[in-house]
């Protein structure tokens, strides 16, 4: 067996272990990274790229659609065709030559296959052919492993033969019926772009739509899903499943209704990947989500062992397990070195906007994009709020941008802080509006202050100053 030694060991080459085995070579140690698929992880080749890829296209005939003149100029549909092609292109065509280039120029070790900690420090790298190599770290080992789907224990559904998520970002051709199960985002964006590709869809969302996001997000996500043909069923929970001979699939819900389809995608969350990495090696139940302090280090796995991204559950979101990987590449160097470690509150070596400060945009249509707490979850964490709600359509700028915009803001006012604590929009093209909020919530911008904040005329951000006006001065 091959034993090999570096400062810190890496387990998944996700975005996160990318982005932390980065930092901890730009900080001067050395980092060895472990990858049993592809190194990108799930976002570069099965969730983010080709998920934003197969909704892309679908978005831009719309916004044409809505605009005389170059409505007039649209001619056809669709071409699904193109649209999985351009797809293919955006998941690198499941290669990751590209993604290993970029390792060899950080100076980032890559070793194939499946990592597992052995004892302290230690992990063993099994490779496809069953070779196998030990890794030993001076200093820490990260588990950055993600997350895969979870599928429900419903009778009938795993012999079903269903879609994962991976499954349908992945898709070659476009079903005729797909039936979805789930009402979270991962069911609301492919409901959209399976039903602009041309099938016949139909949801079925238990805990209804959106149900983490503002009601209003939902509601109008449901409208223009139902505008465009999918059938909706708010509700409807899933009891049995079954695929006959001819390959159709048939699924029975608690309310005795029967929905026949040709795949079904199963969207019902995640589960981390945490089964078979040696936890009970380190006294760590298997299959557990990884608890974290602020630093990022596990609970109750000694002081060198750290978990970033999906797997610790803080944040399901690439973007946040990056801003992990930052703060937890930048500690193990500084504590490797020596040098005073930041972990007070938004320090540098602690994720803070972890905990309410988290962006996110549902590409839908409308498109949803909030930061920070809902008005609910601002209420069950005991804040004093005050909710300000605008019609986003009411905007010059949005008249201008498509006729018959349809779209909402809200946002969510600590009372004794006089600080936003939530925005969310809905509406079309409102992704690149958020990062303003985010702004405004992480620097605890005053009310007062952001009134000073003029948005330019006329665009969509004058929603901005329209929800100053509607809270009052
Ligand atoms: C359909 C879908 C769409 C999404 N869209 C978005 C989006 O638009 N924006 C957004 O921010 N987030 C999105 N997400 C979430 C995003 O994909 C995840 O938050 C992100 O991929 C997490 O990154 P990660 O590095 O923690 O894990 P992953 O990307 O899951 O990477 C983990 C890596 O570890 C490897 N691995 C696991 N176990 C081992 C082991 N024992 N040994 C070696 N290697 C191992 C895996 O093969 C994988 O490559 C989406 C998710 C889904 C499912
Ligand atoms: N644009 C984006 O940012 C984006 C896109 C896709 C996915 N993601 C991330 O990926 C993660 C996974 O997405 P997801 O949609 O799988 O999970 P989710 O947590 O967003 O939604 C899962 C939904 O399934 C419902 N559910 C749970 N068990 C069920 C059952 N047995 N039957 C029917 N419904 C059930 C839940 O109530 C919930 O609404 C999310 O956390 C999300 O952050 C992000």
């Amino acid at each position: 067996m091959t034993t090999m030694e570096y400062d810190v060991i890496v387990i998944g080459a996700g975005p996160v272990g990318e982005n932390v085995a980065d930092r901890v070579v730009r900080g001067g140690l050395s980092a060895a990274i472990v990858e049993r698929e592809l190194v990108g992880g799930e976002c570069s080749y099965w969730a983010c790229m080709p998920t934003k890829a197969l909704l892309r296209s679908a978005s831009a005939l719309r916004a044409a659609r809505h605009l005389p003149g170059a409505r007039e100029a649209v001619t056809g549909d669709l071409d699904a065709a193109a649209v999985l092609g351009r797809r293919d292109s955006f998941a690198s065509h499941w290669k990751d030559d590209g993604q290993v280039s970029w390792l060899e120029s950080a100076g980032i070790a890559l070793h194939r296959g499946q990592g597992r900690i052995v004892s302290t420090r230690a992990v063993e790298v099994t490779d496809a052919d069953g070779a196998t190599a030990r890794l030993t770290a001076r200093h820490a080992v990260v588990v950055a492993t993600g997350s895969s789907a979870l599928l429900p224990d419903i009778p009938g559904l795993r012999e079903s033969a269903p879609w994962s998520s991976r499954e349908a970002a992945s898709a070659s051709s476009v079903p005729r019926r797909l039936a979805i199960i789930g009402g979270g985002v991962v069911a609301a964006e492919m409901a959209t772009a399976f039903a602009a590709l041309g099938s016949s869809v139909t949801v079925l969302a238990r805990d209804g739509l959106l149900p983490s996001a503002e009601p209003f997000a939902g509601e109008l996500v449901t409208e223009s899903l139902r505008e465009a043909g999918v059938s909706v069923r708010l509700g409807a929970e899933a009891v049995a499943v079954n695929r006959d001979d001819s390959g159709a699939v048939h699924i029975k819900t608690a309310a005795g209704e029967r929905i026949e389809a040709d795949e079904v995608l199963v969207a019902v969350g995640r589960t981390p990947n945490t089964q078979d990495i040696g936890l009970d090696r380190v006294g760590l139940a298997p299959g557990a989500w990884l608890a974290v302090d602020d630093t990022l280090r596990v609970v109750g796995g000694g002081e060198w062992l750290y978990a970033a991204g999906d797997v610790n559950r803080r944040v399901l979101l690439t973007h946040q397990g990056k801003y992990q990987a930052r703060a937890v590449g930048d500690v193990i160097v500084a504590r490797a070195k020596g040098a005073t470690v930041e972990d007070g509150r938004w320090g540098r070596h602690v994720a803070t906007a972890d905990e309410r400060a988290v962006p996110q945009v549902v590409f839908t249509d409308p498109e949803i994009a909030s930061v920070g707490l809902t008005a609910a979850a601002a209420e069950a964490a005991g804040l004093r709020i005050r909710v300000v709600d605008y019609d986003l359509g009411a905007v010059a700028g949005a008249s201008l941008h498509a006729d018959g915009y349809r779209g909402h803001a809200r946002m969510v006012v600590d009372e004794d802080r006089k600080v936003i604590v939530g925005l969310t929009l809905a509406g079309p093209d409102v992704a690149e509006l958020i990062h303003a909020a985010t702004i405004a919530i992480v620097g605890e911008v005053p009310l007062d202050r952001l009134w000073h904040a003029v948005p330019a005329y006329p665009t969509v951000s004058e929603v901005w100053l329209r929800l100053l006006e509607t809270y009052g001065r």
